[in-house]
C-alpha cells in the first residue's frame, strides 16, 4: 500500500516541492526519466506531471495527493480537497495593460480583447465586476500578446514585476493570490489516509522550523527574568546553572526576523558566549 503524490515533473514548483518531500524524509532513486518513482524508506510513490493535469489527476484518484499552485487549482476547478497551505511559489495573479495607456479603473476592459491562459478565474471575475471582455486564450508567452497586437490587456501570473516591465505592461488589477497547495482526492482509504497524516505531520515539523534559530547563551542568575522577556521560547527558555557561581546557560528559539533586535537586548541584559544554531525540525 503505498500514497501516490503527483508532482511537477519540471518549472517553478518541481525544486521546492521535492526539497520538501526530502525534508520530510522522502528520498528518491533516480529522479530523471522515470514518470512513477517510489521512495526509499517511506509508503509513497511520486507521479511526475505537467502542472495543469494535477487538479485533475488527484480528483479523479489517479494520484492520491499532490503539490499544485492555488492558480491551477482554481482554476481547474476540479472535485480535489485542499489539505495544506504550502507557502512557497507565492504569487498573484493580475490583469496588466500597456504601461501608456490610462487606466479608468475596471470598465476600462469593457469591450477589450483580454490573452490569458485562466479563462475560468477571469470569466469569473469579470462577471462579478460586470464587465465584458474578449477572452483570448493562449497557453504561454502571454506577456507579449499586447505588443504583438492579439490582445489589449493581459491576465497572467505576477511576482517580481519584471516581466510586466520588461514588456512595456502596467498592473491594473490584482485579482488573486496563489501559493503551492497539498492536495487530495475526496476517496481516501483509511490505510492511505493514515500514510498521509504521517506525512502532514513531518511537513509541519519542517515548516515549524523555518525562520527560527537555536539561541544558547550564559546570563547572570539575577538578569533571568529581563532575559525570560526577551526570549519566550516554545513554552519558556531552558536554564542550567554553570560551574561558575551566580551564571547560567539560557537556551530558546528566536524568530530570524527578530534574531538581531533580540541579541541586542541580551547583550544589553549582560548574556555572553550566545551561539546561534540551525533548527531542522520542530515538534510542537
Ligand atoms: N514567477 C513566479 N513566482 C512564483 N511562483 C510562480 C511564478 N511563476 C509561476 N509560479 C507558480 O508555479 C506554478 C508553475 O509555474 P510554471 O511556470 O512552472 O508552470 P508551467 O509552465 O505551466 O509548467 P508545466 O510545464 O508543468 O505546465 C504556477 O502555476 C504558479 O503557481
Ligand atoms: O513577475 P515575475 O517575477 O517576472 O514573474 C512572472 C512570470 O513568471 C512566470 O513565468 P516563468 O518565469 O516561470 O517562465 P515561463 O514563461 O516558462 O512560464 C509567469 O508565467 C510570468 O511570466
Ligand atoms: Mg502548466
Amino acid at each position: 500500500m503505498v500514497l501516490r503524490i503527483a508532482v511537477q515533473s519540471k518549472g517553478r514548483l518541481f525544486e521546492e516541492t521535492m526539497e520538501l518531500l526530502k525534508e520530510a524524509g522522502i528520498k528518491l532513486n533516480n529522479i530523471r526519466r522515470t514518470l512513477l518513482i517510489p521512495a526509499k524508506d517511506f509508503p509513497v510513490e511520486i507521479l511526475f506531471l505537467r502542472d495543469d493535469d494535477i487538479p485533475q489527476a488527484v480528483a479523479t484518484g489517479v494520484a492520491d495527493i499532490g503539490v499544485v499552485g492555488e492558480n491551477e487549482y482554481v482554476e481547474k476547478n476540479e472535485a480535489a480537497d485542499i489539505v495544506k497551505r504550502l507557502g512557497f511559489s507565492k504569487c498573484r495573479l493580475s490583469l496588466a495593460i500597456p504601461k501608456d495607456e490610462e487606466y479608468s479603473g475596471v470598465k476600462w476592459l469593457e469591450g477589450k480583447r483580454i490573452a490569458t491562459s485562466y479563462p475560468h478565474i477571469l470569466t469569473q471575475y469579470l462577471k462579478k465586476q460586470q464587465v465584458n471582455s474578449e477572452i483570448h486564450i493562449i497557453t504561454g508567452s502571454v506577456e507579449i500578446s499586447p505588443s504583438i497586437g492579439l490582445s489589449d490587456a493581459i491576465f497572467d501570473i505576477v511576482s517580481s514585476g519584471g516581466t510586466l516591465v520588461s514588456n512595456r505592461l502596467k498592473e491594473v488589477e490584482v485579482v488573486m493570490q496563489s501559493e503551492a497547495l497539498l492536495i487530495a482526492t475526496k476517496q481516501l482509504s483509511q490505510e492511505k489516509k493514515a500514510i498521509l497524516d504521517e506525512l502532514i505531520f513531518r511537513i509541519e515539523a519542517v515548516q515549524s522550523a523555518e525562520g527560527k534559530k537555536y539561541v544558547l547563551l550564559n546570563a547572570p542568575e539575577d538578569k533571568l527574568d529581563e532575559i525570560f522577556d526577551i526570549l519566550p521560547g516554545m513554552r519558556s527558555p531552558t536554564v542550567t546553572p554553570l560551574a561558575t557561581k551566580g551564571w547560567c546557560s539560557v537556551q530558546s528559539v528566536v524568530e530570524d526576523k527578530r534574531f538581531w533586535e533580540v541579541v541586542s537586548k541580551l547583550k544589553a541584559c549582560g548574556a555572553e558566549g550566545i551561539i546561534v544554531l540551525p533548527i531542522e525540525k520542530m515538534i510542537l
